[in-house]
């Protein structure tokens, strides 16, 4: 990565600002998956184990620029002293005199964390002078939100004008590895795209047509490129606009000389619920009052075959609507050729890295990312404003 790390920068009795993406799922009052927490520990006990005065902030939900008590950071600062094994302080404000006083306060190795970032208006407006207030607090800012590094906000990208400012070692990670498969991949490499919509995977997949080997197409946005080919695709989601497009990704495919596979059996359904009645059929036996809802064994059997004989896999997407369990086989089957595969397997967040947690074959992954908007627009080869805010090597 040519942007300074944390380690490239003294941090003994600095106080360090720490952009973090503690924007965890919460269900009645409680974190149910604390990975993007886990994940900043190494960037965190770096800092402390080299006596930095830690100043931790994270955005939760998008409250809007208002306090939504739902939204208060209590449940991670409790879940963060149980990682550490250490005392976190928790400001119930991001700036202010209270917090100035709670940042004075600290010893080298403290950890404090502000509140919701989003509470302030100026945040997600990326307004300057927040982003001066947030900067006042520190000497120093480390950006180890790999999650939020495609938002320019205040606590992202802003305060990286007043201070100086270096990657975590998460943000470090996820750079590193999705770097790789951008500028030097080991091929076979095969990138896997499924999710529900054509418009959000557009740029993803052009990309992947330009720079992988292989592309394997499931999911909802199949029954685009099916209908494009004049196939009838009944109730199935469809982006009507985007038909065109998704011939034009065929015919790019055939230019290119690359594997570009669609599902060639599907699993059709009569309803959207658990207890539907279900059909395998081929792309051309989709009747027309039922939906595709996962790809078929075949195309499961195939998309496996391929990413068995891949040395790099990107997933992005599921297969179908994983979420039920009828519908979960292609997905699974998916998760579980990248977990069987010697490929270095690479899951772009969102809802693919939770169907693996879900099928219990995450830690059979090589990475998962923290981000699924980001790694989405890092994919595309678009620049996140949050790293290009950091100082070049
Ligand atoms: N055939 C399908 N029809 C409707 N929805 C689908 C289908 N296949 C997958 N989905 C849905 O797509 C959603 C995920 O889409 P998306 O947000 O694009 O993926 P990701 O978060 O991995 O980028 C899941 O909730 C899944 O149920
Ligand atoms: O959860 C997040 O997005 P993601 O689900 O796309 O990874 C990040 O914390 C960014 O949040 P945002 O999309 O409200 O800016």
């Amino acid at each position: 990565m040519n942007k300074k790390s944390v380690r490239d920068v003294e941090v003994n009795g600095k106080r360090v600002f720490v952009r973090v993406d503690f924007n965890v799922p919460v269900e009645n009052g409680s974190i149910t998956d604390d990975t993007r927490i886990r994940e900043t520990l190494p960037t965190i006990q770096y800092l402390i184990d080299n006596g930095a005065k830690v100043i931790l902030a994270s955005h939760m939900g998008r409250p809007k620029g208002e306090v939504v008590e739902e939204l208060r950071l209590n449940a991670a600062a409790e879940r963060l002293s149980e990682l550490l094994g250490k005392k976190v302080a928790k400001a119930d404000e991001a700036i202010g005199d209270a917090v100035k006083s709670q940042v004075a306060a600290l010893n080298n190795g403290d950890v404090l964390l502000l509140e919701n970032v989003r509470f302030y208006a100026g945040e997600e407006k990326n307004d300057p002078e927040l982003a001066k207030a947030f900067a006042e607090l520190a000497d120093l800012f480390v950006n180890d939100a790999f999650g939020a590094a495609h938002r320019a906000h205040a606590s992202t990208e802003g305060i990286a004008h007043h201070l100086p400012a270096v990657s975590g070692l998460l943000m470090e990670k996820e750079l590193e590895v999705l770097g790789k498969a951008l500028s030097n991949p080991d091929r076979p490499f095969t990138a896997i795209v499924g999710g529900s919509k054509v418009k959000d995977k557009i740029d993803v997949i052009n990309k992947m047509l330009e720079i992988a080997d292989n592309v394997l197409i499931g999911g909802g946005l199949s029954y685009t490129f099916f209908k494009a080919q004049g196939h009838e695709i009944g109730k199935s989601l469809v982006d009507n606009e985007k038909l065109d497009l998704a011939l034009g990704f065929i015919n790019k495919a055939k230019e290119l000389g690359k594997n570009f596979l669609l599902p060639v059996d599907i699993i059709v359904t009569d309803d959207f619920s658990a207890d539907a009645n279900t059909r395998e059929v081929g792309v051309d036996g989709i009747p027309a009052d039922w939906e595709g809802i996962d790809i078929g064994p075949k195309t499961r059997e195939l998309y496996a075959d391929v990413i068995k004989n891949s040395k790099l896999v990107v997933w992005n997407g599921p297969m179908g609507v994983f979420e039920i369990e009828p519908f979960s086989h292609g997905t699974r089957a998916v998760a579980q050729a990248c977990a069987e595969t010697s490929a270095y397997t690479v899951i772009g967040g969102g809802d693919s890295a939770a169907a693996a947690e879900k099928f219990g074959l995450a830690d059979k992954m090589d990475h998962i990312s923290t981000g699924g908007g980001a790694s989405l627009e890092f994919m595309e080869g678009k620049k996140l404003p949050g790293v290009e805010a950091l100082k070049d090597k």
